[in-house]
């Protein structure tokens, strides 16, 4: 028999800022699927915040940890799973998105410094020029976000509901069904 369907993970990728988080959760809601954030798998398996690895671990160890939850999560199945941002700029990652149905949440950087300003939550923005960092981000990732990318919804400044609705029928229209 042959099987060419992909297995019912959807993986969302993309900068921060894009909606990851809060559209993952609203699909997984839509599809009926479980809904996991690598960054809240990693703050509920080590027990700390993601600001206090950063500032005891630094970006290293908090990558570490990323990759080991990673590998976890995209070996269950009938799940969303919003990463973080900075989660494909590991070698060894590509791997374990690549076990998924990876969708690029791609957002320009003036909607991706709005939606994360007010946030003291992302170390890598708590600095003097934040929308300069997420330039240079967005400059290093987005091609390896495109590469990865099995599909890729720009987010504009589409509600939440409508970025589901897209999502669901670009999934339809590549005929990948979930
Ligand atoms: N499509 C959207 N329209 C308006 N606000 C949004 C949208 N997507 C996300 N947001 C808001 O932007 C902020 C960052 O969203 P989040 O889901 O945490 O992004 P990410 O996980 O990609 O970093 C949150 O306050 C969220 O409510
Ligand atoms: O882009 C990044 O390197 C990061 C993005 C964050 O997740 P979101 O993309 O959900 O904000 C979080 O993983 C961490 O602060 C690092
Ligand atoms: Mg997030």
């Amino acid at each position: 028999m042959e099987c060419n369907q992909p297995k019912p993970l959807i993986i969302l990728i993309g900068p921060m800022g894009a909606g990851k988080t809060t559209i993952g959760k609203l699909l997984a809601q839509q599809l009926g699927f479980t809904f996991y954030d690598s960054d809240q798998e990693i703050e509920r398996v080590s027990g700390a915040s993601i600001s206090w690895i950063f500032e005891k671990e630094g970006e290293v160890g908090f990558r570490q940890r990323e990759t080991r939850v990673l590998d976890k999560l995209t070996q269950l199945d009938h799940i969303v799973l919003a990463t973080g941002g900075g989660a494909v700029t590991i070698a060894e990652n590509h791997h374990f998105l690549k076990r998924g149905i990876i969708i690029y949440l791609r957002a320009e950087v003036d909607i991706q410094y709005e939606r994360t300003c007010r946030d003291r939550n992302r170390p890598l923005l708590q600095i003097d020029n934040p929308k300069q960092k997420l330039t240079e981000l967005f400059c290093k990732r987005d091609p390896i976000y495109q590469q990865l990318a099995n599909i890729t919804i720009v987010t504009g400044h589409s509600s939440p509901k409508k970025m589901v609705h897209d999502i669901l029928l670009q999934l339809q229209d590549a005929n990948i069904t979930v």
